[in-house]
């Protein structure tokens, strides 16, 4: 691992790190918010997962998050979205390939190789941020913003008991039926629909739930509405007595104005949970 930059933020280290990861077979880069209290003890830990076109960067400069996880003692942790680099498959379209590896393991070419960003978030990057900074393995929660509310959702089910709780804003909700959805799992999985299921939010909740409490914002003036698909969550929510709130925000779209806007209220949900 190597360190990029580290910069002093709200008391903490904002810190950018490069490792080689396993999983996806390049070199991957991800952004850690340590707060004050890490210089003397594990702190809880907040993961953030990004979306479309985003790098371990944007939210890491325009969520806002680090002021609140500050007050509260609470690391961030922004990973990438997909393989980089040049040996890395892309597509011209800015929803499919480098940017848009959408938490899957891919079995497809010319995916596979190194589109396994599923394993990366679940496995590859808690070895190396475990080992390599005060973390406390057993206070993990989880949140994202749109394709990364979609990660964050389906790797919260998919893992009962290592995340106390599960947040999202705006995430791509239902992807087995939408246009955001369709065509990345076609790409990644193959064409049997059976297999993108395990990575659909609103199936897994109508399955399982999640054992914890959840937490979903959704801009009322959301550009992308009809891709993200909320109602079919929030009914599966309701279908599946989950614990949680489900809020549509009127007149908010889908940017990090919206994001920052609700974040101290995601980081205090969070802070709930960690530090029961
Ligand atoms: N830019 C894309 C939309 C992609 C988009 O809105 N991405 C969101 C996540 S799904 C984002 O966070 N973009 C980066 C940013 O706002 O910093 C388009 O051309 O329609």
């Amino acid at each position: 691992m190597r360190t990029i930059s580290e910069n002093r933020c709200f008391g903490g280290v904002q810190g950018v790190y490069a490792h080689k990861s396993d999983a996806t077979d390049c070199e991957m880069t991800f952004g850690l918010f340590l707060p004050a209290e890490a210089e003397e003890e594990q702190v809880p830990v907040l993961w953030y997962l990004s979306g479309l076109t985003c790098t371990h960067e944007n939210a890491m400069t325009k969520a806002g998050a680090q002021k609140w996880a500050a007050e509260a003692g609470i690391a961030l942790v922004f990973p990438d979205t997909s393989p980089r680099g040049d040996g890395v498959a892309d597509d011209p379209a800015y929803d499919l390939g480098k940017g848009a590896g959408f938490y899957v393991n891919a079995t497809e070419a010319p995916w596979a190789p190194h589109y396994r960003m599923w394993d990366y978030i679940t496995d590859d990057l808690p070895r190396v941020l475990f080992s390599a900074f005060p973390l406390a393995e057993d206070a993990q929660s989880i949140t994202g913003h749109s394709m990364g509310g979609h990660g964050a959702l389906t790797i919260a089910m998919s893992f009962p008991g290592r995340f106390r709780s599960v947040s999202a804003f705006a995430p791509i909700a239902h992807p087995t039926a939408s246009d955001w959805g369709r065509k990345q799992l076609g790409a990644y999985l193959g064409p049997d629909a059976a297999k993108w299921a395990p990575h659909d939010a609103t199936l897994l909740m109508r399955k399982r739930g999640f054992d914890g409490p959840v937490l979903v914002d959704q801009g009322g003036s959301d550009q992308f509405l009809d891709l993200l698909k909320p109602e079919a969550l929030a009914e599966a929510m309701a279908a599946s007595r989950q614990n949680g709130t489900f809020r549509i925000q009127k007149g908010y779209d889908h940017s990090y104005f919206f994001v920052s806007t609700f974040m101290e209220s995601h980081v205090a949900f969070h802070a709930d949970a960690l530090l029961a």
